[in-house]
């Protein structure tokens, strides 16, 4: 065919726009009902032919275009004490991970954040509480801002900044870089799970500590991205309770790896990578139920030990090693910290799921009449039992001269 023929005649961007044109979309109109997104008023005389558009896009509702990160970290930098605050961070985690910083390693926090204000309330209380513990623990704040769900729910601020399925992704990524900026500044370091691949471009220069999570261990595409990543990255073993395939992440993850992303300016690219040193396992229990117990840690350090990895873990004291029972993460804690203090080594820190106050809520009926302070994904303990449970657990730890 040459390029007089008529099904190869590109639509013009306007006509596509208003859906006016004979399309080749079998009848149907573009954009479809229910459209969602924007098109950039861009050149489209270099377009597929319309014919070839009526096998794809038949399940898209829209594309809209996102901010670059390039322009977002314009919008929101970060100052030099700022970032001071990272490098630090990493540096004490690494530490910790080379058994170099004797320090017990707690990732606290809410399950996910869901507003800025309760966020940084939380993250000042925190940083006291972290200052008077310092002699003897490494605290990080859990700022999870993606939510991987068993099915289907919010799926973090990130995703839906306005919590009322407006999905405002632009605004959800300036609000999640705007708290993490308030939070180093602090002189609090953060931690966060990774989900998808491109948010990094956007906030990673602002996190200490980065997790996959066990719905997404065993994906090749999060094993990549992680092999790029800046800071340490924890992977937790897999829902049905394989820690085989954590650290099977673990050895993907430290080797190089060449994959399609996008670069600072938005432009898809292929991004390569020299695999990410800082991996290490995550114990959060599984359908089998928790793996927290003397036996299991004694499994854990056998599997990485025989892989060839360092045997220096976290046990997250939330998820399947609390039953998904917020109340019971203390045992879970003071049991870890006992096994830790009577001589496995192993185990560096622990992760725990709290907000200002216990529990959690439903947001099925939208952002309006939520209890302020209170989760809306999994229940978390309130501050004061966190508080107490950390003091006291302080107390029974050596302190470790700076
Ligand atoms: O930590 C958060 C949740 O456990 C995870 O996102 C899954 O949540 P869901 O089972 O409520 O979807
Ligand atoms: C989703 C989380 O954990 P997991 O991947 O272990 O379920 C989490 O820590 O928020």
């Amino acid at each position: 065919m040459d390029g007089s023929d008529r099904s190869l005649k590109p639509a013009s961007g306007r006509s596509r726009l208003n859906g006016e044109s004979s399309n080749g979309l079998g009848g149907r109109s573009f954009p479809p009902p229910g459209w969602i997104g924007t098109l950039p008023d861009a050149d489209l005389s270099s377009d597929p032919p319309d014919v070839m558009k009526s096998t794809a896009d038949l399940h898209i509702r829209g594309y809209e275009p996102l901010i670059a990160p390039h322009d977002l970290l314009s919008e929101v930098p970060a100052t030099e004490d700022v970032l001071q605050t990272t490098t630090a961070g990493r540096e004490a985690v690494r530490q910790i991970l080379a058994g170099e910083d004797s320090r017990l390693l707690v990732v606290v926090g809410p399950c996910s954040i869901h507003n800025r204000d309760l966020a940084l309330e939380y993250a000042r209380r925190l940083k006291g509480l972290s200052d008077k513990v310092a002699e003897r623990m490494l605290v990080v704040m859990r700022v999870y801002f993606e939510k991987p769900r068993t099915t289907v729910g919010w799926k973090g601020l990130i995703n839906d900044p306005h919590l009322n399925d407006t999905f405002a992704v632009s605004e959800g990524l300036k609000l999640a870089r705007g708290i993490l900026t308030e939070i180093n500044k602090l002189g609090l370091p953060a931690a966060t799970e990774m989900l998808e691949p491109i948010t990094p471009q956007y906030i990673a220069d602002l996190i200490t500590l980065a997790s996959i999570g066990a719905r997404t261990t065993e994906s090749p595409t999060h094993r990549q991205m992680a092999s790029g990543l800046s800071m340490p990255v924890g992977y937790k073993n897999g829902t049905d309770g394989s820690v085989q395939t954590a650290l099977n992440a673990m050895l993907a993850a430290k080797e190089p790896h060449s994959f399609l992303g996008i670069d600072p300016h938005g432009k898809t690219c292929v991004i390569h990578t020299n695999g990410n040193p800082w991996g290490h396992l995550i114990l959060r229990g599984g359908n089998g139920g928790p793996n927290y117990s003397p036996e299991h840690v004694a499994e854990a350090t056998r599997l990485l030990t025989k892989a060839d990895l360092p045997a220096r873990f976290l046990i997250d004291c939330s998820h399947a090693n609390s039953s998904k029972d917020y109340r019971r993460q203390p045992e879970v804690f003071e049991s870890v910290l006992s096994q830790r203090i009577d001589g496995a080594d192993g185990v560096i820190g622990m992760m725990l799921e709290s907000n200002l106050n216990e529990g959690k809520q439903s947001l099925g009926g939208g952002p309006e009449g939520l209890d302020y302070g209170v989760s809306i994904t999994d229940g978390c303990l309130g501050w004061e039992q966190t508080e107490e449970l950390l003091l006291k657990a302080a107390e029974r730890l050596e302190p470790v001269e700076a």
